[in-house]
């Protein structure tokens, strides 16, 4: 499954992964979240020696486990030869530092793991312009254990002034670095908006839900291309956009850079603009990964992700199970009476990708807009695409113009504005 990174040429990181649980997260849930954290480990590159969770009320504010669980920590890791330790949730600089300190071992949090991925994984120059950016915002606060490392990276280039401490220029190289990554961000922004201007008559689709649920799948199965899908976690970082014809309809559809639970914040930020399509987008088809165990937590981290980033607004949503080839026909049955509006298929197999995009129509189709509006004659005759898309409900001639009143479906709307904005001529018949 993992065979890139297991290449024997590579000594792979051993690590121990570390949760709690307790009154707020039961056991099986955190360990269903170790699980999780083993697998971003292994897509880190990582190997998992051994996870350990405590029973706590709440992580100890200064080590976050208790202090005789981090010497049982210190004595395992050195028996097993153990250098890295891998705690669920985000630490505060103090708790690192007591740890390492304890322990002598090096250590990571979920957010500072989930950032390596996507520095590991950025292509485009956005991505790693986002990713960037998403790392010193998080190292900013954290400085007072990464200074010396940071020191030694950029000794030459910074200008100490007088009486200041390395960590004092540390934090000013950084911001200087951040307002730079933000100048560079705005800019292709501002690229990426006069692209998507262009194609604004089209009926936009995104694909969103967790990472790994299929997304990059469907969208190659549904426009028959390849887009890189693997049984990693993040392996989209970037959107996608393909243009695709469903049940008559040209649509674009994108694929986009999946969730997981206790996203980084600095993440979520940077992020936002990749998910300029998302926002953009008619209708999300939320692609679930129904051979999951915890699927509700994983439905409620993508609409708790989305609501986050402001994009589900006037939005059309669809439910899609994946992966039921993968499934016992007991759990699809039982999925269907929680989820009676849900579609289920398989990405993978072809399975159910009609009945898919009959639902997609249907969306598309179902809220029919009655419009009034006023075209100059010779336009009216040339568009054919007004005739035969739009019911005709009452027309006037007034002076050179005819004032027509007719239902049509949104997005032929939009469409229909296109074209009559770019037809000039009554000889002129678009379709
Ligand atoms: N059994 C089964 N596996 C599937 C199906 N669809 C996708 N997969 C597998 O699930 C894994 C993840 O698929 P991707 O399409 O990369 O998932 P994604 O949602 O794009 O993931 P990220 O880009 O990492 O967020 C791959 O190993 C796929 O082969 C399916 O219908 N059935
Ligand atoms: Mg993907």
């Amino acid at each position: 499954m993992f065979e890139e990174i297991q290449n024997s040429d590579i000594v792979q990181e051993r690590t121990f992964l570390v949760g709690v649980y307790g009154p707020q997260t039961p056991r099986i849930q955190a360990e269903e979240y170790l699980d999780e954290l083993q697998m971003l480990t292994h897509t880190a590159g990582g190997i998992t020696i051994d996870k350990i969770l405590q029973n706590r009320t709440h992580p100890d504010p200064s080590t976050y486990v208790g202090s005789g669980k981090l010497r049982e920590l210190k004595r395992m890791a050195s028996d097993k030869n153990v250098e890295t330790l891998i705690f669920d949730d985000d630490l505060s600089p103090t708790q690192i530092r007591n740890i390492e300190e304890e322990t002598k071992a090096k250590v990571l949090d979920r957010s500072g793991l989930i950032l390596d991925i996507f520095a590991s994984r950025a292509k485009t120059a956005a991505a790693k312009t986002q990713v960037e950016l998403a790392q010193l915002q998080y190292l900013l606060p954290r400085l007072t254990r990464f200074w010396t490392h940071l020191s030694r990276q950029q000794g030459g280039i910074g200008t100490r002034g007088p009486g200041e401490t390395q960590i004092e220029t540390d934090r000013r190289l950084i911001d200087k670095r951040i307002a730079t990554l933000k100048e560079k961000l705005e800019k292709l922004d501002r690229q990426r908006q006069t692209q998507r201007k262009r194609r604004s008559d089209n009926i936009r689709i995104s694909l969103v839900g967790y990472t790994n649920a299929g997304k990059s799948t469907l969208m190659n199965t549904i426009t028959n291309t390849e887009v890189l899908a693997e049984d990693r976690l993040f392996a989209t970082l970037d959107s996608t956009v393909r243009r695709c014809e469903i049940s008559e309809y040209e649509v674009l559809l994108s694929d986009t850079v999946g969730f997981i639970r206790k996203l980084p914040h600095d993440l979520i930020e940077s992020f936002k603009s990749t998910l300029d399509e998302v926002r953009e987008a008619d209708i999300l088809l939320h692609v679930v990964d129904a051979s999951a165990r915890m699927i509700d937590d994983y439905i409620e981290v993508v609409d708790d992700t989305l609501k986050d980033m402001e994009v589900t607004d006037d939005k059309k949503l669809l439910l899609v199970f994946n992966k039921i080839d993968a499934i016992d026909p007991r759990k699809i049955t039982e999925l269907r009476r929680v989820y009676p509006d849900a579609v289920f298929i398989s990405a993978e197999r072809g399975i159910g990708i009609g009945k898919l995009e009959e639902q997609i129509q249907n969306l598309i189709e179902e809220d029919f807009v009655t419009e009034t509006m006023r075209i100059p004659a010779a336009k009216y005759e040339g568009v054919a695409f007004l005739h035969r898309e739009a019911n005709i409900l009452e027309k006037k001639y007034v002076g050179s113009d005819i004032e027509l009143t007719f239902s049509i479906a949104k997005p032929d709307l939009k469409r229909l504005k296109s074209l009559l904005d770019n037809i000039d001529t009554a000889e002129s018949v678009i379709e």
